[in-house]
């Protein structure tokens, strides 16, 4: 199975990197002209991954139409922009392996329903996890899940996939392993501004639970299974994104409880925070569904500008209720 990556960032390259673990050929898209040329020439991706020497058997492109000879295509553009690269390229009956980690916004879908409306012909499979892409790309143990809804694809992608240091679990719960996802990344700027506002560990342990309850409460709603939530692209890169600055959405989140505006936090940068454009649109999908998301709300309040000590001193004043409910 001949592997397509459609995305030069970080995590495209740490996956193009495993892809070609044995030696295989892996085409790689990449928006930036200057990653394409560093990768073709000096085996490195300067701009996003600096510092991991690659596999030469990655070839990268600017070219969507080099994608043509590939047999499955990983998306792993940021969410807010899969529609507009998957609109441009010719996919046909080809499997997508979706790795993006958000919800559109405007729309309120996951990047799967995505993909499907752009390409309703291309089975479509998830690809997520507790998953820093530095590691990956380095070759630590790492393990992911893989789902997809027809069990001879997601076979068939892991068999591809695995290699010695990265271990595919297959799950059919393609809508769970998206929302585990998405979701962990708001919940990963919350646990950011616990530790940017000084509030200590027990806080930082409060949230990562109550935000596992609300991440379950909107799985259960949107046809989510409960042990793909409490899995690895659940709970898994939640505990992974709620406790490390290696997290960019942790790193946000830092900013914010230090005081610092999300507009100056999120200018100029060239990596994705993918959590701030999810929350948002994650507060009104939940709405809609009449799930309850106290910690995702108080993430939008920061992001919109509010006082770090108001929005906190709100979330623990409401009133008291039941852990199970
Ligand atoms: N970095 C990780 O450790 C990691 C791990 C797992 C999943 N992910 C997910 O992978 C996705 C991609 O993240 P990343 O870390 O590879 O990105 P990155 O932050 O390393 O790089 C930014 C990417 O965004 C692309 N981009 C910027 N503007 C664009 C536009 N207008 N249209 C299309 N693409 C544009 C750039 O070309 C680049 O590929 C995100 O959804 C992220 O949550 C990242
Ligand atoms: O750096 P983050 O916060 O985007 O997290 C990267 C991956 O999603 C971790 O699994």
């Amino acid at each position: 199975m001949k592997i397509g990556v459609i995305g030069g960032g970080a995590w495209g390259t740490a996956l193009a990197q495993v892809a070609a673990h044995r030696g295989e050929p892996v085409t790689l898209w990449a928006r930036e002209p200057e990653v394409v040329e560093g990768i073709n020439a000096g085996h490195e991706n300067r701009l996003f991954l600096a510092g991991v020497p690659l596999s030469p058997s990655i070839r990268a492109t600017a070219d969507v139409g080099d994608l043509a000879a590939c047999d499955a295509l990983l998306v792993v553009a940021p969410a807010q922009h899969v529609r507009g690269v998957l609109s441009q390229i010719a996919v046909g009956t080809r499997p997508l392996v979706l790795c993006a980690k958000g919800i559109e916004a405007g729309t309120r879908l996951l990047v799967g329903e995505v993909a499907r409306q752009v390409h309703p012909q291309a089975p479509v499979a998830v690809l997520s996890g507790p998953t820093f892409a530095h590691e990956v790309a380095a070759g630590l143990p790492t393990a992911v899940t893989l789902a997809a809804a027809d069990e001879a694809l997601g076979r068939a992608l892991s068999e591809r996939l695995a290699a010695p240091q990265f271990r595919p679990y297959a799950s059919r719960d393609v809508v769970g392993a998206e929302i585990g996802g998405a979701v962990k990344n708001v919940l990963a700027i919350a646990c950011g501004v616990v530790d940017g506002a000084g509030l200590g560990q027990n806080a930082r342990a409060a949230l990562i639970a109550r935000g596992f309850a609300e991440m379950t409460r909107f799985g259960l709603a949107r046809g989510a299974r409960a042990e793909t939530l409490a899995g690895l692209s659940g709970l898994g890169d939640l505990v992974l994104t709620c406790s490390s600055t290696s997290s960019r959405n942790f790193s946000l989140g830092v900013g914010l409880g230090q005081g610092r505006a999300a507009a100056d936090l999120l200018a100029d940068r060239r990596t994705v925070a993918e959590g701030a454009f999810t929350a948002p649109v994650l507060r009104e999908a939940a709405a809609a569904a009449g799930v309850d998301m106290p910690v995702t709300a108080a993430v939008c309040r920061l992001l919109e500008g509010a006082p770090v000590d108001d929005v906190i001193g709100a979330l623990l004043a409401r009133p008291l209720r039941q852990e199970a409910s």
